[in-house]
């Protein structure tokens, strides 16, 4: 790690795709009359050009104007004394990226993932994975329910902000919040990162039911049952239960699950209308198609009762088709509420 001097108000967002343009965006809002040093790193340097030519990242968040300060590079030497980095790639390349910028990121630089979904071959939760590569254990994660599009339009969101203390949550949170993005603190680092990463495979449920034509009741009751297993799961691995309450949890689920601008939605939708698992994500990246499987794995190896969860995993695989997972899900035993 660099030990270089840290400019506090230097804000580094790795990842130049939707969500890490957003927060650039915002992060630079939230700075007030204090003119804030917001880097965007992006691989492409193709992207980089467009962004100087048109003020825009037609890319990834098409037809919108981005502010003027945002520094937008490919060189990564740049972010060299953000006081704090935003790691804003797709879940399974956070760790790469974490191992790639070690030289980079200043030892006192506040590290934050910005991605919902687990480990693909372990189930570890994304800051175990980047903590391991810069060595340390205070890596904080942002989750809850905002589509990059509304947060780079400056429409009110709220999300959360998990970190390691009370403090450095509280810190990074008030850092980062500006007039339209506004971030809650928790040091529920587990339950808001399990919240993330199985909203998404509950939103895939949620298209299932829509693409397959089950109703509107079917949804609700996956929406609350989904919730109820999320919470089974928080708890075992040692989060608060009470976490799937708030945005990154029923928050999210009720944003993704019913919203056509989310792509585990329109996936599930795919799915649900009977189309491949294999075709059904295009080139869009579907975070919940990579969790499933892990998660279900996760959830049997600790004896946790994932029924919902379990079954996208089996439509994924190929395991199960639809009517027979309604078949599984509705021919249960009765349980308590
Ligand atoms: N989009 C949204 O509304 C929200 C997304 N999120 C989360 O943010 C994360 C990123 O999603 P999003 O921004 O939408 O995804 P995008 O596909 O829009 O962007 C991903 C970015 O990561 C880069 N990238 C992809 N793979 C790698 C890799 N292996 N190494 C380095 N860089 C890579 C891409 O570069 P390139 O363009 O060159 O491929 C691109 O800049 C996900 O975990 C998602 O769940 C969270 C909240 C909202
Ligand atoms: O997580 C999101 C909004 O909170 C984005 O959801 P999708 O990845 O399903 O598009």
């Amino acid at each position: 790690m660099s030990e270089r001097p840290l400019d506090a108000n230097s804000v580094a967002v790795i990842g130049a795709g939707a969500f890490g343009t957003a927060l650039a965006v915002a992060a630079l809002q939230a700075g007030g009359p204090t003119p804030r040093r917001v880097i965007l790193l992006s691989r492409r340097e193709s992207q980089v050009e467009d962004f100087k030519t048109s003020g825009r990242n037609e890319d990834a968040l098409p037809g919108i104007a981005l502010p003027e300060g945002l520094i937008v590079t490919a060189e990564p030497d740049a972010i060299e004394q953000a006081g704090t980095v935003l790691l804003a790639v797709p879940s399974q390349a956070q760790g790469e990226m974490a191992r790639a910028l070690l030289p980079l990121i200043a030892r006192r630089a506040d590290v934050v993932v910005c991605a919902k979904g687990l480990e693909r071959e372990t189930g570890r939760l994304l800051t175990e994975v980047v903590g391991e590569q810069l060595h340390r254990d205070d890596i904080a994660v942002l989750s809850g329910p905002g589509f990059a599009a509304d947060i780079a339009r400056g429409l009110p969101t709220a999300m959360t902000l998990a970190a390691a203390s009370a403090e450095q949550a509280h810190a990074i949170a008030t850092r980062l919040s500006g007039p339209t993005f506004r971030l809650y603190a928790s040091t529920d680092r587990v339950g808001v990162q399990l919240g993330g990463a199985l909203k998404n495979v509950l939103a895939i449920a949620c298209g299932i039911i829509e693409g397959a034509g089950l109703g509107e009741s079917a949804r609700a009751a996956m929406i609350s049952r989904g919730l109820a297993e999320m919470s089974r799961l928080v708890t075992a691995r040692g989060g608060v239960a009470d976490t799937v309450r708030g945005l990154s949890g029923l928050g999210d689920l009720v944003l993704t699950g019913t919203s056509h601008q989310s792509r585990n939605l329109r996936y599930g939708i795919a799915l649900g209308r009977g189309g491949a698992a294999r075709e059904a994500a295009g080139r869009e990246l579907v975070e919940g198609a990579l969790a499933a499987s892990v998660a279900a794995q996760d959830a049997a190896a600790r004896g946790i009762d994932m029924p919902i969860t379990q079954a996208v995993a089996a439509i994924i695989d190929g395991g199960f088709d639809i009517r027979a997972a309604v078949d599984a899900l509705m021919s249960r035993p009765i349980t308590q509420e």
